[in-house]
């Protein structure tokens, strides 16, 4: 029976990052992810002037409640939204000018709302040569706090943003939303700011932040869902057995909730008090559901619903088409190489079962999208031939997964 380890969640660790730099005191994070996203995260927090000392299984962040310690900087985000939204926010709090760029991938992606919503909140802040994209300059002189409406119907990280800024304004914050995606992501941000002392208060569509700053302490974060949704779906299409520890009923992360979707196609689920396992059991039936909450998995169902026995359709991810790469389209682009039939709309996908002969090894075009790569190599333990022109993008979320997964591959 396959057990495997899972690294660290990026969602929790960007968010301890934050949380410990804001905090008073220091604060150390046991078994941080350690891949590009997270370490572009702690060096941007270093170029802000905040000390993240490292040892091999924990980061320690010296926090700074009155914000950067640096007057100026220049802060290069990566291909990582987290980074990318959650630090200009962070800078706005503290005294001095902040710019932040990012990858080509991540200039391309928006934040217009969140910007705004900085905007309205009094902060100084320039896009450089689009409005709504990297490069920007935060010009900080602190943040009074007050109401602001935000539309977090493209990424509920601008949410997360703001209230994670909240506790370091002067009057704290009291947030409405509009419309909001991916709700799980800000059950996590509200119940690791509990772990850190501040309490938020929900009021129908708002969200309410009292001030007074955050406390230091030790936060172990959980292994990453997402990524564990690769292995799970690689029990349910080979009618192998995973399990992964660290992930159980009192998980964070919404996106465990994949098991759930498994569970309805056929897969035999067992979500422990610590632990969660999948078995494949030769039965995997088609399913339409609705992943507005857990949209990063919704490439690894899509790759592993030609094996279906019956259409596989998924449902209200318009937001998809707004991450490393519109998500949507290259599923159903490699879909179609793979020989699989698979139409598209403006925020659904349908796949249909393979044909007999079954589809046909291909090289899967990556997108420099770490999922899609993650996701199509499941579906290459049952498609002899699939290949990737840039395998390596996986370095975002889990430099390791080659290796993992190949290493699974023989146990399964
Ligand atoms: O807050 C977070 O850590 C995340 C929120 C989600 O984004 P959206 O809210 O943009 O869907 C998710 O897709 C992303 O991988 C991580
Ligand atoms: C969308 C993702 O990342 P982010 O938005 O944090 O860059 C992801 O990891 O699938």
């Amino acid at each position: 029976m396959p057990v495997v380890d899972i690294p660290g969640s990026k969602s929790v660790t960007a968010r301890a990052l934050f949380l410990a730099a804001a905090a008073d005191g220091v604060t150390t994070l046991v078994r941080p992810l350690r891949s590009d996203d997270t370490e572009g995260f702690a060096e941007g927090l270093a170029r802000l002037g905040y000390r993240v000392g490292r040892t091999p299984d924990t980061w320690q962040v010296d926090g700074r409640p009155q914000g950067p310690a640096v007057p100026e900087a220049d802060v290069y985000c990566r291909d990582g939204a987290t980074t990318a939204r959650f630090l200009p926010t962070l800078a706005a709090a503290g005294h001095g000018t902040y710019r932040f760029d990012a990858s080509p991938q991540m200039r391309r992606r928006p934040l217009l709302p969140l910007t705004r919503a900085l905007r309205d909140l009094g902060v100084d802040l320039r896009h450089e040569e689009q409005e709504g994209h990297h490069p920007l300059t935060v010009t900080a002189a602190g943040v009074a706090g007050g109401e602001v409406t935000l539309d977090a119907g493209q990424s509920s990280q601008y949410l997360t943003a703001l209230l994670l800024l909240g506790p370091l304004t002067r009057e704290g914050l009291r947030v409405t939303v509009t419309d909001l995606v991916s709700v799980p992501y800000v059950e996590i941000t509200i119940a690791m700011m509990r772990a850190f002392g501040v309490e938020v208060a929900r009021e129908g569509n708002s969200f309410v932040v009292p001030p007074g700053g955050y406390r230091a302490t030790t936060y172990a974060v959980e292994p990453d869902a997402s990524t564990a949704s690769y292995f799970f779906a690689a029990a349910a299409v080979t009618g192998g057995e995973v399990t992964v520890p660290g992930l159980g009923e009192g998980a964070l992360q919404g996106d465990l909730g994949f098991v759930d979707v498994l569970r309805h196609m056929g897969a035999d689920v067992t979500v422990g008090r610590d632990a969660t396992t999948v078995r494949g059991t030769g039965e995997l039936r088609g399913v339409t559901v609705n992943m507005r909450d857990i949209s990063d998995t919704m490439p690894t169902l899509a790759a592993i619903a030609p094996f279906a026995s019956g259409p596989v359709r998924i449902e209200d991810v318009a937001n998809t088409r707004v991450k490393e790469c519109d998500r949507l389209e290259a599923c159903a682009e490699n879909l179609r190489r793979l020989g699989v039939r698979v139409t598209t709309g403006p925020d659904w996908i349908e796949v249909q079962p393979a044909a007999a002969d079954g589809p046909t090894g291909t090289e899967i075009k990556s997108y420099g999208d770490h999922r899609v790569v993650m996701s199509f190599a499941v579906t290459g333990l049952r498609v002899p031939g699939v290949s990737f022109d840039d395998p390596g993008c996986v370095r975002k979320t889990f430099p390791g997964f080659h290796e993992e997964f190949g290493a699974l591959r023989t146990r399964l």
